[in-house]
């Protein structure tokens, strides 16, 4: 998992997810998406052995990109980028199931 989110972290389409959404530059964004996550986050959690099983891991990047399609317009540039993203990831992610 700690690879795949390595895999994640440098991919070129990553750059919106890398850290927490700034709500002083989005202060709606706290309103409209009620649980954020990011990549950071999750590495906190994967080191911090927050995820009980892999399951949990795949549920927080997937919230990653279903709060990115909530916010963002799909043809935006957050927007495709989270679409890039989310099929990397379950490329991946069914590679190492
Ligand atoms: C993932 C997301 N959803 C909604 C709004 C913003 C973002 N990401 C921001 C992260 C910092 C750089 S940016 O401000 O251009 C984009």
């Amino acid at each position: 998992m700690l690879n795949l989110l390595g895999e994640m972290e440098c991919h070129e389409h990553a750059w919106p997810f890398l850290v927490p959404v700034n709500t002083k530059q989005f202060p709606q964004y706290r309103k409209v998406i009620k649980s954020p996550m990011d990549l950071s986050t999750i590495k906190r959690k994967l080191q911090d052995s927050s995820y009980k099983c892999k399951e949990e891991f795949a549920q927080d990047v997937r919230l990653i990109f279903s709060n990115c399609e909530e916010f963002n317009e799909d043809y935006s540039p957050v927007g495709r980028a989270g679409h890039t993203m989310r099929q990397f990831f379950e490329l991946k992610w069914n590679q190492t199931e």
